[in-house]
């Protein structure tokens, strides 16, 4: 029934998983650094930019303490492309039950995105018990998945989409709720700008102010 092995491991590393886009390869070290700086060694890069796999190989060779994913995985294909080059997880914004089979038991899990009642109930039938929840402020925010998760208990979550430190503790404060993801310790600015210890410090903010 277990789908997942090694997923709890991934939602218990970080509060907050940094939802990474990557689009210049020379950015994905200095950027991992800086979140590693600032506290955090979990990862999701999205595969949204043509630098993606090569800045998941990257970050996976060049910091082995860290947990290393690939966000926006939407084919079997691509979880297969993530793995090989050194994904520990992938997360998906929705799933289908092809991509859930495949991955089913697979070292690397797999975090499938789920918006609704019906679509947590497709994936625990598949044996998927850790979810991500997106987009998670435009399909109701906090308020929404404390509805979702009263009849269905046994799911972890990890809210994703529209999350910042402003509003992150309503959903970390929901039993169901690990971790959160989100863009919003690293703004594209920074990035671009190569303001490195601003995103430190964003990150350093950001877990102090995670409610215990
Ligand atoms: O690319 C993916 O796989 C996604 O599912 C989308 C991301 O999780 C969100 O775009 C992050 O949301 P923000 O923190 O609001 O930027």
């Amino acid at each position: 029934m277990i789908a997942q092995k090694n997923v709890s491991a991934v939602f218990e590393a970080s509060p907050i998983v940094p939802v990474m886009v990557i689009k210049d390869l020379a950015v994905a070290i200095p950027l991992a650094q800086a979140l590693l700086d600032g506290g955090i060694n979990v990862f999701e890069i999205t595969l949204r930019t043509e630098a993606a796999l090569d800045a998941i190989e990257k970050i996976a060779k060049t910091f082995p303490q860290a947990i290393v994913g690939a966000g926006t995985v939407l084919s079997t294909q691509q979880y297969d492309d993530v793995v090989a080059r050194g994904a520990q997880f992938a997360i998906s914004p929705g799933f289908t039950s092809n991509l859930l089979k495949h991955a089913s038991g697979q070292a690397a899990p797999l975090i499938p995105g789920v918006s609704s009642a019906s679509e947590m109930m497709q994936a625990r039938e598949l044996g998927y018990t850790h979810l991500k929840f997106f987009p998670a402020e435009a399909s109701g925010g906090a308020k929404a998945l404390k509805a979702l998760t009263a009849p269905i208990q046994d799911v972890k979550i990890c809210p994703t989409g529209g999350i910042s430190e402003a509003n992150m503790n309503d959903y970390l404060e929901l039993a169901s709720v690990v971790c959160v993801g989100g863009s919003w310790i690293m703004p594209e600015a920074a990035i671009e700008a190569k303001r490195w210890a601003e995103i430190t410090d964003l990150t350093k903010s950001a877990l102090e102010k995670v409610a215990s």
